[in-house]
């Protein structure tokens, strides 16, 4: 693997973490390399020792750029606009990149480790729909609030930013749950908006290496 070379991304086609970092390298047009980590393969490579050498957490994503190993999908996607300046994903003005943190954190931290694969193991497989579907919703309320003064044509104002790259993955998540989105108009317009935008496309879970053939483009 090359460390001084393209950046690494070790991602997970469904990992919707790995999918934050993905639009974000995509938007700054950084070429990368992807290599692939299955959650689910043989209980998971993530769980491997060479894996828990690179991510002590093992999980998905980890990015190797820079001669550094850097593990947590906001970290590495503040490293980007710290180091990468082209195509900024964090406004100027000082209350919205709040803003744009306030929406990261609340997806980053209060919605998606509810719903992460150990979690649900752990739930257990009765109970891990209306788990998954309870918590998502939950979040997406509070996310739909605060957009209710943030958003223009995206999370925070007319400017793509870290907010959409955490949004957009996670209403593919709430749509695998089967939440209804329907009380939601502004998150739903934002996912309309981004869907067909070409960063966002080629980082979809679809578009994926590692995306089983039977789930198609
Ligand atoms: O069923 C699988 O394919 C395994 C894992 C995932 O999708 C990824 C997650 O754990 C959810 C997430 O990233 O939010």
């Amino acid at each position: 693997m090359s460390i001084m070379g393209k950046p690494l991304l070790f991602s997970y086609w469904r990992s919707s973490c790995a999918w934050r970092v993905r639009i974000a390298l995509n938007l700054k047009e950084i070429p990368y390399d992807i290599k692939p980590v299955s959650l689910v393969k043989d209980g998971g490579e993530q769980h491997y020792n060479e894996f828990r050498d690179i991510n002590p957490m093992e999980q998905v994503p980890a990015l190797q750029i820079d001669g550094h190993t850097l593990i947590q999908s906001l970290n590495i996607m503040h490293y980007l606009e710290e180091t990468r300046p082209q195509r900024p994903l964090m406004p100027q003005d000082v209350h919205k990149r709040a803003k744009v943190r306030e929406i990261c954190e609340v997806i980053a931290s209060g919605i998606q480790p509810l719903q992460n694969l150990t979690v649900l193991i752990y739930v257990g497989e009765d109970k891990k729909k209306e788990w998954a579907q309870h918590w998502i919703n939950r979040g997406l309320r509070a996310v739909e609030k605060l957009l209710s003064t943030s958003a223009g044509k995206y999370c925070v104002g007319d400017e793509i930013t870290l907010a959409d790259c955490c949004l957009i993955p996670q209403v593919f998540n709430a749509r695998r749950f089967q939440v209804d989105l329907r009380p939601f108009p502004i998150i739903l317009r934002i996912d309309r908006e981004l869907e067909n935008h070409p960063a966002f496309r080629a980082a979809h879970p679809s578009c994926q290496p590692d995306c089983p053939p039977e789930v198609g483009k």
